[in-house]
């Protein structure tokens, strides 16, 4: 059993899972970390490189690969929902947390930070708009749903913490 962090980008799951995987004793895997690390490359650099298919592959690949495994934290990338067999192995194996935030959160949240190709270059508003819109209902089907907009990270990791069907506690 593992537990997993999905959500947009900039909802806070790499930050949070950070945190509840030091509350838990549980072993963190953030994907995009561990794709960049066995790539020898950064995110941004996988795209422009190779494509965001390439990409996609690895994601899926990796997914499969941390399936078999067993008490591991794992942040996900905004992505990983878009494929169907994604989201059935996760929930095959798995508790899942979904973040969200409202646009505003996502879009100050994303402006300090770097590294997102898919929100990198040109307006962002309506990127983030085309995205959240294609995304759409992928982000619903979890064990538990939190809005992190205007909260803190250890406030959203008690939350997470106090749910009676936690697995980690
Ligand atoms: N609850 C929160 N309140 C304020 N800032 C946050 C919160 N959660 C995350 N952040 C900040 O937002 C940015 C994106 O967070 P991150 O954890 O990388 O999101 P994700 O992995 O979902 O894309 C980071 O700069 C992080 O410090
Ligand atoms: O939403 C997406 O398609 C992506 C989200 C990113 O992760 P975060 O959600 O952690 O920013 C990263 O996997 C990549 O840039 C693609
Ligand atoms: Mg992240």
């Amino acid at each position: 059993m593992n537990i997993y962090l999905i959500g947009f980008m900039g909802t806070g799951k790499t930050t949070v899972g950070m945190a509840l995987a030091a509350r838990t004793g549980w072993t963190f895997i953030d994907m995009d970390q561990e794709i960049a690390r066995r790539e020898g490359r950064a995110i941004p650099d996988i795209f422009a490189q190779s494509g965001e298919a390439y990409f996609r592959e690895m994601e899926s690949d990796l997914l499969k690969e941390l399936t078999s495994l067993d008490r591991l934290l794992v942040t996900t990338g905004g992505g990983v929902v878009l494929r169907p067999e994604n989201r059935d192995l996760m929930k095959q194996t798995g508790f899942i947390v979904s973040l969200s935030a409202d646009k505003e959160s996502i879009k100050r949240r994303v402006s300090n930070q770097t590294g997102r190709p898919l929100l990198s270059g040109g307006e962002l508003d309506q990127k983030i708009d085309r995205l959240l819109e294609e995304r759409k209902g992928l982000y619903e089907d979890a064990d538990i749903q939190i809005d992190t907009s205007a909260r803190d990270v250890s406030d959203i990791v008690d939350e997470i913490l106090a749910h009676p069907l936690f697995p980690a506690r």
